[in-house]
């Protein structure tokens, strides 16, 4: 496949183990490829209707799937991930063409969506309760009891893994899921659903429903829906913890960040220069934990800043779908805007452009409407700035400097967000105590941006709570029941 030639041609909702037109509408949205900025798909959002039947055929499944014991679970979700692994080049294509992303990066995508499902069919086995002894010979147990239907919506950065993420743990718990992927990227959840048909799941175990906010809150608000797991913005995450509280339904919530990036003087300068780039570049910089806040200790500031400035400037930038383009075009031209704005903003307050940060247009004609833009590095940067305080979610890299550990910890603390946060250093005391003091769910000690699924991934403050990858995500798609079992006879108070 080509950039330039993919348009949609069936349709893009999945219900009852087959895709399906919505019998309704919450409103039309189009899906672009990024690249050329060509229309790859105008499509109908779900209305209450569809989504209502959605949420049915996944209670129809749930009863059956929730039956099966762990090891047909897992055998259904290995053989998911068996052909995820054989499908690999083609679902990343289909990502790179709906999202923007090197195929170089897709391609590690897969990967991982494949080992979440390879790990929690493994756990799917192993899951287990307790047995407790009480006097007399009486007795309890503990059960790991799946929720029911679950819903995933997903943001636009991740389509495929946040996907996967989800609904990996999910079916391993024996639950059933409805998702519905952002308006800006509704192909890959596709490609998921018909492999897990194929794999053996009962129909309509994962259903895909399309659209926006609208489509998102009748899921939100169902009652047979037991659970939400979002990905996201906070201002939506706030809503959606809004609208579970009145159903009383637990959340997860994988929201934004500001994450910092910790580079001592003692450090492996090739390697932290290498993990700042992956730390800020990564999909064109459209990554929730991104390191966009790096600390250089002021004795290495200008060697550190002079390199990375030299291999970002190497970044190759042009067509997603080439083997050698490390770095595609942005979502959609509102983002590309609004990510170039906050460049404008950060010069009006005194940041110092040292590369990149402006438009870039392909010589291949056939890209002249993409969403390019050249990676940016920003210096004289201070800790009030807006391009240091917010959420940026474009390749923008802003350097501080410096002096002192206990510095630096209360400045890269001084955030709302809490997702991730790096440091590079030789001294392996330092490195534990750093990690230990900084307030994220994630933090890498000289490395960034890799992503284990045996490791949770979540957030600490307003990048949100709950758990996904690892262990502990089994616990939020399960809950617990404990039987109490009397031996003797009734020792009634009355
Ligand atoms: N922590 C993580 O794992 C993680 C991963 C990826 C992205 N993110 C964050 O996501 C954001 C970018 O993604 P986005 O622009 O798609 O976020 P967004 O909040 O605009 O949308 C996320 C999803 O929510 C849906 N939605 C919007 N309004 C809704 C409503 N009222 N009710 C229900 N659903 C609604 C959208 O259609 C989409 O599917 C960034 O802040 C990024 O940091 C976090
Ligand atoms: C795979 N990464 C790079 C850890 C990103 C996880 C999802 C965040 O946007």
């Amino acid at each position: 496949m080509r950039t330039g030639t993919f348009v949609v041609s069936q349709p893009l909702n999945y219900r009852g183990g087959a895709r399906v037109d919505p019998v309704d509408s919450s409103g039309t949205e189009k899906a672009f490829e990024p690249a050329t900025g060509r229309v790859i798909a105008t499509f109908t959002c779900s209305g209450e209707k569809e989504v209502n039947l959605a949420v049915q055929e996944a209670k129809a499944a749930f009863k059956i799937w929730s039956q099966k014991s762990g090891m047909e679970r897992c055998r259904v979700l290995l053989e998911a991930a068996r052909i995820i692994r054989e499908r690999r080049d083609d679902i990343a294509t289909m990502e790179t063409i709906n999202n923007g992303k090197s195929i170089f990066e897709a391609r590690l995508d897969i990967d991982v969506s494949w080992q979440c499902l390879e790990y929690y069919a493994g756990l799917a086995g192993s899951m287990a309760g307790e047995h407790i002894q009480l006097p007399g010979g009486s007795f309890g147990y503990t059960r790991r009891e799946p929720l029911g239907v679950c819903v995933g919506i997903g943001a636009w950065n991740y389509p495929f893994q946040i996907a996967c993420w989800k609904s990996a743990p999910a079916l391993a718990c024996g639950n059933a899921m409805v998702f519905k992927p952002s308006p800006f990227t509704p192909v890959s959840a596709l490609l998921l659903a018909g492999i897990y048909t194929e794999a053996g799941v009962p129909p309509g175990l994962f259903n895909v429903v399309q659209g926006g906010a609208a489509t998102g809150q009748f899921l939100c608000q169902h009652h047979d829906v037991a659970k939400v797991s979002f990905t996201g913005s906070v201002p939506t995450g706030t809503k959606i913890i809004e609208m579970s509280a009145k159903g009383i339904k637990p959340v997860t919530l994988e929201l934004g960040g500001k994450s910092p990036l910790i580079i001592f003087s003692d450090c492996d300068m090739e390697n932290a220069v290498k993990g700042a780039l992956m730390a800020n570049f990564l999909t064109q910089g459209e990554v929730c934990c991104n390191g966009t806040r790096v600390f250089v200790q002021k004795e290495i500031l200008d060697k550190f800043t002079e390199e990375v400035v030299k291999q970002t400037q190497r970044i190759k930038i042009g067509d997603p779908l080439l083997e050698d383009t490390r770095m595609g075009p942005l979502i959609n031209r509102p983002h590309l805007e609004r990510v170039l704005g906050f460049i404008k903003v950060a010069k009006e307050q005194g940041a110092k452009v040292l590369c990149g940060g402006d438009l870039y247009v392909p010589e291949d004609p056939k890209l002249k409407d993409g969403y390019y833009m050249r990676p940016c590095i920003l210096t004289n940067c201070r800790d009030d700035m807006t391009c240091v305080k917010e959420e940026i979610f474009g390749p923008v890299m802003s350097i501080l400097s410096f002096d002192t550990e206990a510095e630096v910890l209360e400045r890269a603390n001084d955030t709302t967000f809490g997702l991730a946060a790096g440091v590079f250093t030789r001294d392996i005391q330092r490195a534990h105590r750093v990690a230990a003091e900084l307030q994220a769910g994630t933090c890498f000690i000289n490395n960034y941006n890799v992503s284990p699924v045996e490791l949770p991934f979540g957030g600490y403050k307003k990048s949100g709570f709950g758990r996904e990858n690892g262990r502990v995500t089994i616990e939020y798609y399960s809950q617990l029941k404990t039987v109490c079992v009397e031996m003797g006879d009734v020792e009634s108070a009355f």
